[in-house]
């Protein structure tokens, strides 16, 4: 370094500090482009292997993620840390073959942001009308997986989502929960003291019922198809506000008159990752099981007692009545594990000489993010 250059980093340390940065950012270019000349040979060796390549691998990431989490040392907060390198994984992915996600649009819902934050920016993500939509899609190949809501903390279960399940051939092979912030928001042309209808989908504006009668106790609630659409009306009303999230927010260029008027602090929406293969364990799993018990006394008692008896956590019970009879009802159970673990098998084996009908949905990585 020269005289004049060390003068000129002693009178603005800025200089010193950003040479260091511009040395470092070098380094991890080629480090990332190393990583991803790898997975190009991951692809390769998938494909010499023949058969039908599956590029992405949700135990694998799942693997990475928890070790990269593990091994943070911070400033950086594990969350963050694993956000960016879901990134790096999701471009070298792109590399190895694009994945197609199939999402309930439209875009700017929350099940996008859930697509994004499980596939990552270099996911190709479509949106789909409906929930069923989602399934047919992948169903028919048209994309490789989908991503449909199954759970609210405050809201409870999308009785749909499980409704369609019980017909479908796919697996969940993830999942992913996303903290739900809802914000009021309004377009460039809201007269904000005028302001005389709320739009938003119906889980919504139930998630926000007291604030809205504390706020807003005189509006009118209106309920639309979607947080988006009722983001994308307000765009162009006078009159009307939306209660929407970020992504919604950003799309359609609103303003945020009141921000977080969620009722629960930690309003959590969770969502099913579907697909059509069966994913091997990572580690630190979860299974879903639809079972279908004949209608007698204590059948809910006598399904649960082998999980108690194996020490199986069971993370999740929801009774749906069965389409087949008046009387009849099907269960959906959550447990930690993988439907491999030997004490699973065991517990599956029970189960299945209790039970009229047993299916497993699925066993995949626990949520990671
Ligand atoms: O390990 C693999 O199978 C890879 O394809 C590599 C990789 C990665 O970038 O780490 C990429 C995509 C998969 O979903 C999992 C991991």
């Amino acid at each position: 370094m020269s005289e004049a250059d060390k003068g000129a980093e002693q009178s603005n340390p800025l200089v010193g500090l950003r040479d260091r940065i511009d040395e470092l950012d070098t380094n991890i270019l080629q480090l990332i482009s190393e990583r991803a000349r790898l997975a190009q040979e991951v692809a390769r060796v998938k494909l010499a292997a023949g058969g039908d390549a599956v590029f992405y691998r949700p135990e694998r990431e799942a693997q990475v993620l928890r070790a990269i989490m593990e091994k943070n040392i911070g400033p950086l907060d594990d969350e963050e840390m694993a956000r960016l390198f879901r990134e790096i994984m999701s471009a070298c992915l792109a590399l190895e073959k694009p994945v197609r996600v199939a999402y309930l649009g439209p875009e700017g819902t929350f099940t996008q942001q859930a697509a994004l934050k499980h596939f990552g920016h270099s996911a190709v993500c479509v949106p789909m009308s409906a929930i069923d939509e989602v399934f047919r899609e992948v169903e028919a190949g048209a994309v490789n997986y989908g991503v449909v809501p199954v759970e609210n903390s405050s809201e409870g279960v999308v009785t749909h989502t499980l409704d369609t399940f019980m017909n479908s051939s796919l697996q969940i092979c993830g999942e992913v929960v996303l903290r739900i912030h809802h914000h009021l928001l309004c377009g460039e042309n809201t007269r904000q003291d005028k302001i005389t209808r709320v739009y938003s989908h119906a889980q919504s504006l139930a998630q926000c019922r007291k604030w809205l009668d504390a706020h807003w106790p005189m509006v009118e609630k209106v309920a639309v198809s979607s947080n988006a659409e009722a983001a994308r009306r307000v765009k162009s009303e006078w009159n009307s506000a939306a209660i929407a999230g970020d992504m919604a927010a950003e799309l359609y260029g609103l303003t945020k008159i009141a921000e977080k008027i969620e009722d629960e602090p930690d309003n959590s929406t969770r969502f099913l990752i579907i697909g059509n293969d069966s994913v091997p364990a990572s580690g630190t799993d979860k299974t879903s099981l639809v079972v279908a018990m004949r209608n007698k006394p204590g059948s809910l008692h006598r399904l649960l007692a082998p999980f108690h008896c194996y020490d199986i956590d069971l993370t999740r019970i929801e009774t749906r009545p069965a389409r087949s009879g008046v009387w009849n009802y099907v269960f959906f159970i959550d447990f930690s594990g993988h439907k491999d673990d030997p004490k699973v098998q065991y517990v599956l084996r029970e189960v299945e000489s209790l039970a009229a009908e047993l299916k497993v949905l699925g066993s995949y990585p626990k949520g990671v993010l």
